[in-house]
């Protein structure tokens, strides 16, 4: 009788947002056993102490990030981790065997350069970022498959990309005429505290930040680069709203063709996702909202056309937490592992 072995996998940063989305969506999945979770300031405290409702779950402990015994007990590695860390981490896990899934921004670039003029961190594992793989899956599904190292996107490339990518690699608009203005719940930004994320000056208000400067817009334009086939530059402005999960990313640009019509543009988008069981094109005239998306790895894309301007105005909602973060390294681990991409996802939202 054959024994069913699932797959061990760990997650360095297990306390975190992310982390701790990744525990609960990987206790849940039918091909891996969580065998190790590390993290800093919480060593030697149990899940259960730093989350009371995950007590009831067999309570693993925090452990410190001793490379050696990770290796030996993981097959899979998830870092969750703020930027700048993983790249000391991962070239020593790879090396001894382990796939690795970063979720921060330190393998999403293929220049080293621009991560280190974005982001301040100089780098000695050149020979390790050129082998890693940008994890949108709707775009680069067969890369990942193959990868050992996945960069997993940002939460607002992810909701961006996706709202952007049919547009470019259909060749629909003028690269250089889009603009992205996204914005975000409280959770994207980790659970650190903050003044800005108290309840007293996020409830009631919505502000934009880091206007022209947000580190991630280096990554979208990396990638729509790629899509388009030369360098652009993408206006993007984020916004932080009173709420605690989601992102809606609203995205101009000027069409090529001004004679194509939004129902043109959805039987466009629907065909460029076909094969993509997350993407979910809305019908005409409706536009998505970030309740829809929350709890789920599903990302809700709707399309309008301005007449009057000439403009495409696409408007994507996702969870930032697992769209945006840990589903979505699930559903490139689930690719890297020839399983169902679906397999082990929130597959609804909680909606309302
Ligand atoms: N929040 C979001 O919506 C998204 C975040 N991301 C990215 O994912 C990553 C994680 O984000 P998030 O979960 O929000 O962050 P959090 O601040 O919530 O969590 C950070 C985690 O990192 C751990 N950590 C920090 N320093 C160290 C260290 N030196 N050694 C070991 N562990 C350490 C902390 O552990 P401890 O408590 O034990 O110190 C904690 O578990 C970031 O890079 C972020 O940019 C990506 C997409 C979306
Ligand atoms: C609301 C908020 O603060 N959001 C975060 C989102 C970015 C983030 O988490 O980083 P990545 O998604 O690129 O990893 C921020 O703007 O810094």
């Amino acid at each position: 009788m054959g024994k069913f072995r699932r797959v061990p996998v760990g997650i360095v940063g297990a306390s975190g947002y992310g982390g701790v989305q990744l525990v609960r969506l990987l206790m849940d999945h039918p091909e891996v056993e969580l065998v190790y979770l590390g993290g800093e300031n919480s060593i030697g405290r149990s899940l259960g102490d730093l989350y009371p409702h995950l007590a009831h779950t067999g309570n693993l402990p925090i452990e410190a990030v001793e490379l050696e015994t990770i290796a030996h007990r993981c097959e899979v590695v998830f870092l969750s981790l703020p930027d700048g860390l993983a790249w000391q981490i991962a070239p020593t896990l790879l090396e001894k065997g382990c796939k690795v899934l970063d979720l921060s921004a330190d393998y999403r670039f293929s220049d080293l350069a621009t991560y280190t003029s974005w982001y301040g961190v100089e780098r000695s594992d050149r020979s390790t970022a050129v082998t890693a793989v940008y994890g949108l899956p709707e775009l680069y599904r067969d890369r990942i498959a193959e990868a050992q190292l996945i960069g997993c996107p940002g939460c607002y490339p992810t909701a961006s990309l996706l709202a952007l990518s049919p547009l470019l690699k259909q060749g629909l608009i003028v690269p250089e005429t889009a603009i992205i203005d996204a914005k975000s719940g409280t959770s994207g930004s980790g659970r650190q505290a903050k003044t800005n994320l108290l309840l007293a000056e996020a409830d009631n208000s919505i502000a934009a930040y880091n206007i022209g400067r947000h580190r991630d817009t280096p990554e979208i334009e990396q990638i729509c680069s790629d899509l388009a086939g030369h360098e652009l530059t993408i206006q993007f402005t984020p916004h932080l709203v009173p709420m605690v999960r989601g992102i809606l990313a609203t995205v101009y640009a000027t069409m090529r063709d001004p004679g194509l019509v939004r129902d043109d543009l959805i039987t466009i988008f629907s065909a460029f996702y076909r094969n993509s069981p997350w993407i979910k094109v809305c019908s005409s005239g409706v536009y998505p909202q970030t309740k829809w998306a929350n709890g789920s790895n599903l990302c809700y894309i709707g399309v309008e056309v301005d007449p009057r301007t000439g403009r495409v105005i696409v408007v994507s909602a996702i969870d930032n937490l697992i769209k945006g973060q840990a589903g979505q390294a699930i559903q490139c681990l689930n690719l890297m592992m020839d399983w169902d991409e679906t397999l082990g996802l929130p597959k609804l939202g909680f909606y309302p």
